[in-house]
Formats: structure tokens, C-alpha cells, sequence
């Protein structure tokens, strides 16, 4: 058994990205960038106008009223071709290119129209309304960085960039075996004596897919060794990564590490000194990853996101502690001292604090509805009181 430090730094070492593939900018969404995203055009191309009104020379308003003939107008995508002479200007419209000569854009609201001219009578201010070429970015600037997740900021960013296409890293393929010949289709317990419906394996595959894995497949075994060391070898011939829940502890059906013992599993660490979740495990087998989490509900789910999401994260181009981020948050409620292993209790986020939920049995269902947090408490912590500060992750 070791420590939960000791177990995530396992995690860290071998969770490297897998490769990289070029997609479609509309296809980039939550894809982690390979290399950085470089502009290939200046923004604006151009000095452009910021407001809807008259492109003007700045020395034909040094004595007010002025009036300036209007000789042409200026479109966003299509510009007025000639330059601004002395005593002339040109109605413009927001993004339009400032035509040769002209330095400055009087808003129309202060601006008298009266036939060809355009008259500007004061109140003139000092903003010059013009947003020089590249003064958002220049060509070969870099606006995102290598290993940056796109969001939909950064989206909009290397799109302004003029890239077709983004290198970014592949996303781990993982397939989902939940193990117990208890487990039915949500739909189907309620009719057959005996079975549970399946449940885990729909949180861990969304939890997966959150920190960027793509799911292969999601399967059910019954407890049946046999059976189960085929779906082990077609699984790792499938996946990146397998994940199977359930039988990892000691009962007499527990097949979930010896199913994939044919494969040549070398385990990297099995059980952490944790609550709950004290039967995960990790292993390699046919150069692939499988990590085998406990059956009960809760403890899946904790040792998912303590555990599987690192891994996913650095297997997607991501640094495996940015699943990891743990925050301070003022208790509003006691905790019990902290036994001997490490304890991540279930919470609640309020406005002003956090508070444990009800129920803190690793079997719970109902309580992850409302279990937003995780807090930390190390072996051994002493008891908490309300206004204690405690590290939390979102859960
Ligand atoms: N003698 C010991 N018994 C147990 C130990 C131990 O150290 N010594 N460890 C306990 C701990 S801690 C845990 S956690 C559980 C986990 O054991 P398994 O991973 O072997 O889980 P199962 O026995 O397969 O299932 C436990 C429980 O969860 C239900 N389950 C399983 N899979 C699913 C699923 N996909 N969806 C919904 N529910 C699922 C299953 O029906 C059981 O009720 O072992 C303790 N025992
Ligand atoms: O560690 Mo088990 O997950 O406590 O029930």
C-alpha cells in the first residue's frame, strides 16, 4: 500500500501525451495544442475605424464649425480606394479601413449632414476612434500557447490567427469494463431479482471525457474469469487506457487484476492509503494503461477524479497537476479527527463556506448530487471546527 502523494507522482510519471493529429479549427473545442498557435495575419489588417462616422484629416477640425465635403464612403471589406484630401472626408462604418491621409473618425452623432458636406459644429473630445493595423496582434505573434486547452476564448483567438487547422495532441481512446454479475442496464434492475443497475461506469466515462479522453466503450462482464481475460485482451487491443470497476478488493469473484494476468500485467502500484477507494490500482499490460477502481459508487468516483483524471489529463497534453488544483475553503461545519488513512471527505460549496454531506458511505449514490468538493484531511489530522480552512477540489 502506499501514500496518495506517492501514487499521484506514479501517475505523473507516466501520463505523457500520445501523439499528435492536425484538426479542423471547428473541430477543436477542449483539444490541447501541440504547438503554439502563431498569427498569420496582422489584426486589424489595417488601420481600421472603431465607430460609425467620417474619416477626417485632424488639421481640417483645428477651427470649428468645419465643414468637409463627403467624397466616398468606406465598408468593412470593401474600402474607398482614393485618399482624403484637404477639406473632404469619408463616411466610414466600425471595421472599415481609414483611407490614405485621413487620422482621425468623428462619431455621426456629432456630425450635421447638410447635402455633400458634413458639418461639425464641437464637442469634438479627444478619442481619434482608429484602431491601428496590428495593434490587436502582429503576423508570427504567438496568441496561444503550446500544451493550452482551447476553450472558447482561445477558439476565437486562433481562428483570428487565420488557421484552418490546429496541431494538437490525441485524445487517449479508453474502454470501460464494469465487472459483477449483480450489474444490469439502467432500465432493467427493477425486473430481475438480484441486480443493481450499472451505474459507475456512466460518471467515470464523463469524468473521462471532461479532462479529455474519448471513450471507446462502455461493457459489463459477469463474473466469470474466463469471459472476463477475453474482454481483457480485446480491450487492450482496443484502448489506450482500460479502466475496470469493481473486483478489486478480496471477495472470492475479485477478477478484475487477475483477468488481465494472461496479458502480462505488471502492476505500478495496487491499494492506496486513502478513504474511500483503498483498492485502486494501476498496472500496465501489452504497453497499455489499466487502472482498476473500486465497485462502490462513492469510491469510484473519488479515485476517478483523485487518480483518473491526472492520468487522462497528462495522456491528452495536459500537466497531470492541473487536475489537481486543491483550494482553500473555510469549514462550516465540524469534521471528526482523521483515522490512519488519508480521508477525502464529501462536501458542499455555500457561498460562505463548505460543509460535509449527510452521508459519508462509500456505497452512497444519492450524496454525489450534491458532493460538489473534496476536502483533504492527512492521516492522523486532528479534529476541525466551523471557520477552520481546509483544502478542497472540485469534485
Ligand atoms: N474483507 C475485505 N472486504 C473488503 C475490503 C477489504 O479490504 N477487505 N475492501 C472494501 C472496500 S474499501 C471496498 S471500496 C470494496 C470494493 O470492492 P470491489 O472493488 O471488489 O467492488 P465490488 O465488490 O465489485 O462491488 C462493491 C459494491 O459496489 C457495487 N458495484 C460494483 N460495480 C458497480 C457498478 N458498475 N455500478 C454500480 N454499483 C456497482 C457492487 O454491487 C457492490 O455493492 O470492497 C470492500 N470489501
Ligand atoms: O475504500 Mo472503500 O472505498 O472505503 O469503501
Amino acid at each position: 500500500m502506499i501514500y496518495f502523494d506517492q501514487a499521484a507522482a506514479v501517475v505523473g510519471d507516466i501520463a505523457k501525451p500520445l501523439g499528435s493529429e492536425s484538426v479542423p479549427i471547428g473541430e477543436a473545442h477542449r483539444r490541447v495544442l501541440a504547438e503554439p498557435v502563431v498569427a498569420r495575419v496582422d489584426s486589424p489588417p489595417s488601420d481600421v475605424s472603431a465607430m460609425d462616422g467620417y474619416a477626417v484629416r485632424e488639421e481640417d477640425l483645428l477651427r470649428l464649425p468645419a465643414q468637409l465635403r463627403v467624397i466616398g464612403e468606406s465598408f468593412a471589406g470593401s474600402g474607398f480606394t482614393g485618399g482624403v484630401s484637404p477639406g473632404s472626408c469619408v463616411r466610414i462604418f466600425t471595421g472599415a479601413p481609414v483611407p490614405p491621409h485621413a487620422d482621425r473618425v468623428v462619431i455621426q452623432e456629432i456630425v450635421r449632414r447638410e447635402g455633400d458636406f458634413a458639418v461639425i459644429d464641437d464637442n469634438l473630445g479627444t478619442a481619434k476612434h482608429v484602431r491601428g493595423l496590428g495593434s490587436d496582434f502582429r503576423k508570427g505573434a504567438v496568441l496561444v500557447g503550446s500544451g493550452a486547452r482551447l476553450g472558447y476564448r482561445q477558439l476565437v483567438a486562433a481562428a483570428g490567427a487565420d488557421l484552418a487547422e490546429v496541431k494538437v495532441w490525441r485524445r487517449p481512446n479508453l474502454l470501460i469494463l464494469g465487472t459483477g454479475d449483480e450489474l444490469a442496464t439502467p432500465g432493467s434492475a427493477a425486473d430481475t431479482t438480484g441486480a443493481i443497475p450499472e451505474s459507475v461506469s456512466f460518471g467515470v466515462a464523463a469524468l473521462a471525457e471532461v479532462w479529455g479522453a474519448s471513450i471507446r466503450d462502455r461493457l459489463r462482464l459477469p463474473d466469470d474469469l474466463k469471459a472476463m481475460e477475453r474482454a481483457a485482451a480485446q480491450a487492450l487491443d482496443k484502448a489506450d487506457l482500460v479502466v475496470v470497476t469493481g473486483g478489486a478488493s478480496v471477495g472470492e469473484k475479485d477478477f478484475a487484476k487477475a483477468m488481465f494476468e494472461r496479458q502480462g500485467l505488471e502492476l505500478l502500484f495496487s491499494k492506496v492509503a486513502i478513504k474511500p477507494g483503498k483498492p485502486v490500482w494501476l498496472g500496465r499490460a501489452k504497453g497499455k494503461l489499466v487502472m482498476g477502481l473500486p465497485g462502490n459508487p462513492t469510491s469510484a468516483l473519488v479515485t476517478a477524479r483523485l487518480l483518473l483524471a491526472p492520468l487522462v489529463a497528462g495522456l491528452s497534453g495536459l500537466d497531470p497537476q492541473s487536475a489537481l488544483r486543491w483550494r482553500k475553503a473555510t469549514l462550516l461545519a465540524p469534521l471528526p479527527a482523521c483515522g490512519d488513512r488519508e480521508t477525502f471527505v464529501r462536501a458542499r460549496e455555500f457561498p460562505d463556506g463548505v460543509e460535509p454531506v449527510s452521508s459519508q458511505d462509500s456505497s452512497a449514490q444519492k450524496m454525489l448530487v450534491d458532493a460538489d468538493l473534496l476536502l483533504r484531511r492527512r492521516a492522523g489530522a486532528i479534529a476541525a471546527v466551523d471557520g477552520d480552512i481546509v483544502a478542497a477540489l472540485d469534485f
